[in-house]
């Protein structure tokens, strides 16, 4: 996936502009056009991707993902991230003793939204600054995320929500980091928090241009899954204290009957342009 990513990122920016992302939620992203940290509007996030989705026909695909090998090996690997996703899903209802299929019923592969299968480029800045963010604090708006980075390549970072304090999460073979989303922390009542996380941009040093490439499989509840609490003992019995990310993004005080699509359209709304 990662040799595709970088292949795809070379391309001149007018080729990958043919394939610029709309409201469907797929295609190219360009540096500055979704910033995810919406608190803060000083800085634009300087990293460029691109979003697959299951229901995205191979010919909206730039044919290098759309030639047929190519195309079958990127299917293969978004349906064994959505696996993957399943097997954290059960293992967390076990977690919490309720019906092992209480999660997976709610992400049925067939049903909307699609999961985004996206692909992250950082070009590397000359100096380390305040000036640049590769991608805005933010939290990922659906059940679970698995993030994957290239070549020891860091970068990113993780709040301490409890005490405000950034942590480096620095990457080790086959390490496939998992964020919570914010369909958890709004199913748990805040026992669950949705990580909230950016990313630093890498800086070139003197013997590589030391760019940074990551992959992320954002796995979203189906459409009209209600984001009201899980039956379980733990959570019921609890009162759900928002903090300061919890009150600035799940702001709704219709919770109960606020569902994972709506949520998704409001984040989504707030991050992107057109
Ligand atoms: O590149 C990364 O490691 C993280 C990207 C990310 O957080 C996102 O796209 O939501
Ligand atoms: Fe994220």
């Amino acid at each position: 996936m990662f040799k595709l990513a970088k292949e795809f990122f070379r391309l001149p920016l007018n080729v990958k502009e043919q394939y610029i992302i709309r409201e469907e939620n797929y295609g190219y992203i360009r540096r500055g056009q979704e910033n995810l940290d919406t608190t803060s509007t000083k800085l634009i996030d300087e990293k460029e991707a691109f979003n697959i989705k299951k229901s995205m026909q191979p010919d909206k695909l730039p044919p290098l993902f759309s030639e047929l090998d190519n195309y079958q090996f990127i299917t293969k690997f978004y349906r064994d991230c959505y696996d993957l996703c399943m097997q954290l899903l059960t293992y967390v209802a076990q977690c919490f003793n309720i019906d092992l299929d209480y999660f997976t019923s709610r992400h049925k592969w067939e049903l909307k939204p699609d999961n985004t299968l996206r692909l992250l480029h950082y070009p590397a800045i000359e100096n380390q600054s305040d000036e640049y963010i590769g991608a805005g604090a933010h939290s990922d708006y659906g059940s679970l995320t698995l993030l994957f980075q290239h070549e020891h390549k860091s970068g990113l970072q993780l709040l301490d929500r409890s005490t405000n304090t950034w942590y480096s999460v620095e990457p080790f073979d086959d390490m496939i980091v998992v964020n919570f989303g914010d369909a958890f922390e709004y199913w748990s009542k805040g026992f669950i928090k949705s990580t909230v996380h950016r990313v630093i941009m890498p800086t070139i040093n003197s013997t590589k241009d030391n760019e940074r490439f990551s992959i992320a499989f954002f796995c979203d509840p189906n459409d009209l899954t209600l984001l009201s609490p899980i039956p379980s003992k733990l959570i019921l019995a609890q009162k759900f204290e928002k903090d300061e990310h919890a009150k600035h993004v799940l702001d709704h005080d219709n919770e109960d009957s606020l569902t994972a699509g709506e949520h998704l359209a409001m984040r989504l709304n707030k991050t992107y342009t057109y």
